[in-house]
């Protein structure tokens, strides 16, 4: 078909006006978009990051590498991650770190504080996320069949043995999926579990809720956004033993619980200290 001169031109710029209206109008639209960028960019970072972790084979080390890559996507999104009580780290044992799970931006609070040889147990199904998946696996995360509890139980045992052997540390998310709910779910006990098996502290870890910048019921994801992510102070399990963990588990989401409602400014629980302005949430500590 022929078009007159220009016309080229002429539908261009439409389906621009049209696909910029779409963007100002429709926070959906960007929301979508942002998520997709995000998984998109991963993806890309991924690639960037398997040859380089590679070099090592499948390494915790390489953990490092992925942690390096992805520390300046919060910029992109226009998200201030706020560290608090990061001193609360012990420098040299092993440990298990416990943390809440909001969305899959929980990546970004979690590079933010990750420490060295610490790695992420993660579903099994994150394997096949392509790239994301093999730079996932190169960097030693622990992957767990949540379908057959009998193996995830097992890969959990092997991991109490590797936290002493190998001295690493491990970052658990209690709540075993996602939670969109602006709370917390009932924790599984896995971790605490894998704790007092090893012997090793666990380290509790609050992200601040989203739900002033991100919603993925609401479809809204707009820019800017603040998280806290708090580090609270060890939970000794020296001399507890397996009938100790229900308690355990427990007193640890209950005081998580207890932190993100403080810290959040959602409007759902507190949070005064990020509202004033050159209040306590503006140090890091
Ligand atoms: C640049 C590229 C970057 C790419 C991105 C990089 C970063 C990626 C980051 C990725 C982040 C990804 C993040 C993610 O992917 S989050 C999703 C995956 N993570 C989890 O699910 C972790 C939390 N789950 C658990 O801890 C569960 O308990 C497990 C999975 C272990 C079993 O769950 P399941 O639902 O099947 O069973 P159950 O919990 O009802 O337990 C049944 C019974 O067994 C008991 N029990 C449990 N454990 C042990 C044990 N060790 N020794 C002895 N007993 C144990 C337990 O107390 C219970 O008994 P009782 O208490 O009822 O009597
Ligand atoms: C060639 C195959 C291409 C596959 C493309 C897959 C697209 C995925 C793109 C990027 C991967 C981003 C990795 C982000 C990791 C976020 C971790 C996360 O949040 O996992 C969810 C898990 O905690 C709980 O899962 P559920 O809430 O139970 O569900």
């Amino acid at each position: 078909m022929e078009l007159w001169p220009g016309a080229w031109t002429a539908l261009l710029q439409l389906l621009l006006l049209l696909l910029s209206t779409l963007w100002f109008c429709s926070s959906s639209a960007k929301y979508f978009f942002k998520m997709a960028f995000y998984n998109g960019w991963i993806l890309f970072l991924a690639i960037l990051a398997i040859p380089v972790c590679a070099v090592r084979g499948r390494n915790v080390e390489n953990m490092k590498i992925l942690r390096l890559l992805l520390l300046h996507v919060k910029y992109l999104y226009g998200i201030r991650v706020e560290v608090r009580g990061a001193h609360h780290f012990p420098p040299t044992q092993p440990y298990v770190v416990v943390s809440n799970h909001q969305s899959s931006l929980d990546l970004l609070g979690m590079m933010e504080v990750l420490p060295d040889r610490c790695v992420p147990i993660a579903k099994r199904e994150l394997l096949w996320a392509g790239s994301a998946g093999l730079a996932c696996w190169l960097a030693g995360i622990i992957f767990i069949d949540r379908k057959r509890t009998g193996d995830a139980i097992s890969v959990m045992s092997e991991v109490a043995q590797t936290l002493l052997t190998q001295d690493v540390r491990v970052w658990v998310f209690p709540e075993g999926t996602r939670n969109h709910n602006g709370s917390m779910l009932p924790f599984k006990r896995g971790a605490f579990h894998l704790a007092v098996q090893a012997q090793v502290p666990i380290i509790p870890i609050v992200m601040s809720s989203y739900q002033d910048f991100y919603s993925k019921k609401e479809r809204r994801f707009t820019s800017p956004g603040r998280c806290q992510v708090r580090v609270l102070p060890p939970v000794s399990t020296e001399g507890l033993t397996p009938d100790d963990v229900p308690a355990l588990a427990d007193s640890v989401r209950h005081s998580m619980l207890t932190i993100f409602r403080e810290i959040s400014t959602d409007g759902l629980g507190g949070g005064d200290c990020l509202k004033k302005p050159g209040g306590a949430g503006e140090a890091r500590l």
